[in-house]
């Protein structure tokens, strides 16, 4: 529930906490944090478990937009958007604030389980809001063409190139970003059509990608979540129970540049995964790659999911048993200089390839205060070493400017753009 409606919602706790479990939260907390409350209250059978997928609200107004820490969705949609040619910045400015106003109203109708102001599709009848997010971000392009060249943030700057990214210009970067995820197919599918819509003549999409995670109740326990590759995905994201969480993912209020307060940068890749290559390795193979059990995700070092990755342990041949370029030494904070990022990734499938294998692979979203001391640094180290790198190719890049969550009767980005 967010900070500011806790008094909204009648809330059975026990049936939130099993909905959001099943959702795979990858350990993402629910309640003050997550944003989410669900509407219904009664028993707790099958049948209104079902039920509770569906009330499940996230709160659209608060101090972070949602779609940060809320948990994983089964759904989701990513697009992102240029202006459109206007007369001058300053038409493009005034464009912006009209475009982003309808955004934040049709947001918030929708995350509501609401129609549509105008014209609504009816694709989302009979649901309920089912977690639906919707998050909203500027690229280092938007801040130029709309005449706020000096209220970009230097955070936006390029990110470096990496030796093995084979980036497509196309589906990379763009003025505006939308991130869409529900627990429902219709209900996501439907945001992303008002969206799309409100967006009329102001903007027209650069790119637009499609996602999913395990549905809520398909495990008999809440879990972390898998990828396609199989592995156990998510369990070293930082949680906000922790005392830095906040310092690692949002920038402070008293961080530069002031609208960013309670922001955070995404950076999203489309990383396609080899899976033909991937899965001609025996278990033990692809276990050596990522320095951790496929079963269950515990570390090769023993213990169970949670238990610390002993990185100087060696087996009895006096190797090291986590091997020098498994996945998860590589990434770990305590080989990059503390450096964090919240992970919250989508897979896709988009069909079968001209040679046969699946398009298949993780639209990897990762959220920090500052992609220098979370993103950056990791991926430099991935990209001189990592043992998942033979098969994985990064496809396309954005970097994103997601301001704090709007007030009540604010819209998105209000502060930058009435700066
Ligand atoms: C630059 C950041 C990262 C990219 C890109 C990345 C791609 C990627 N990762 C997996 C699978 C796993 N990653 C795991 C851990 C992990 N990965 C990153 C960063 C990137 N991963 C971090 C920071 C961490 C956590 C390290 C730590 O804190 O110790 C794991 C292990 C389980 C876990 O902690 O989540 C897996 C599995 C894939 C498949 C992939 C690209 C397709
Ligand atoms: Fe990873």
């Amino acid at each position: 529930m967010n900070e500011n409606s806790t008094s909204q919602v009648e809330i059975s706790r026990r049936r939130l906490l099993g909905t959001v479990g099943a959702a795979g939260a990858a350990g993402l907390a629910i309640g003050a944090a997550g944003g989410a409350v669900a509407h219904a209250s009664t028993a707790d059978d099958p049948a209104t478990a079902l039920t509770t997928v569906g009330s499940t609200e996230v709160m659209f107004h608060g101090k972070h937009q949602p779609g940060i820490t809320t948990p994983l969705q089964s759904r989701g949609h990513l697009i992102a958007f240029d202006l459109a040619a206007a007369a001058g910045p300053a038409a493009a400015r005034k464009d912006a604030i009209a475009l982003m106003r309808r955004w934040s109203v049709t947001a918030s109708r929708l995350m509501a389980g609401k129609p549509a102001a105008d014209g609504d599709t009816g694709i989302a009848l009979d649901a309920g809001p089912s977690s639906l997010t919707v998050t909203f971000g500027f690229g280092r392009t938007f801040f130029g063409r709309t005449g706020l060249a000096a209220q970009r943030p230097a955070a936006l700057d390029p990110l470096p190139a990496f030796s093995s990214d084979q980036l497509d210009p196309r589906r990379s970067e763009g003025d505006l970003w939308v991130q869409i995820g529900a627990n429902d197919g219709l209900v996501a599918f439907h945001a992303l059509r008002a969206i799309q819509k409100d967006a009329g003549k102001a903007a027209r999409v650069r790119w637009q990608m499609n996602g999913f995670n395990r549905s809520p109740g398909a495990t008999a326990h809440p879990m972390t979540a898998r990828n396609l590759m199989g592995q156990v995905d998510g369990t070293r994201n930082p949680k906000p129970s922790e005392p830095d969480f906040d310092q690692r993912i949002f920038v402070p209020a008293e961080g530069r540049p002031g609208w960013m307060a309670g922001g955070s940068y995404a950076v999203v890749r489309r990383i396609r995964m080899l899976l033909d290559n991937w899965e001609r390795l025996s278990v033990p193979e692809q276990e050596q790659v990522i320095g951790r059990r496929k079963s269950d995700g515990a570390p090769l070092t023993g213990g169970s999911e949670t238990t610390e990755l002993d990185l100087d342990k060696t087996g009895p041949d006096g190797k090291l048993i986590v091997a020098d370029n498994a996945h998860a030494r590589i990434s770990a904070p305590e080989q990059n200089g503390g450096a964090a990022m919240l992970r919250r990734p989508y897979s896709f499938h988009d069909g079968i390839a001209a040679d046969g294998t699946p398009d298949a692979g993780l639209l990897f979203i990762c959220w920090q205060a500052d992609p220098l001391k979370g993103f950056v640094p990791v991926q430099r180290k991935l990209d001189r070493g990592d043992a998942l790198s033979t098969f994985i190719h990064h496809e396309s890049s954005g970097l994103f400017a997601v301001p704090g969550g709007p007030e009540s009767g604010e819209y998105v980005g209000q502060r930058l753009l009435e700066s």
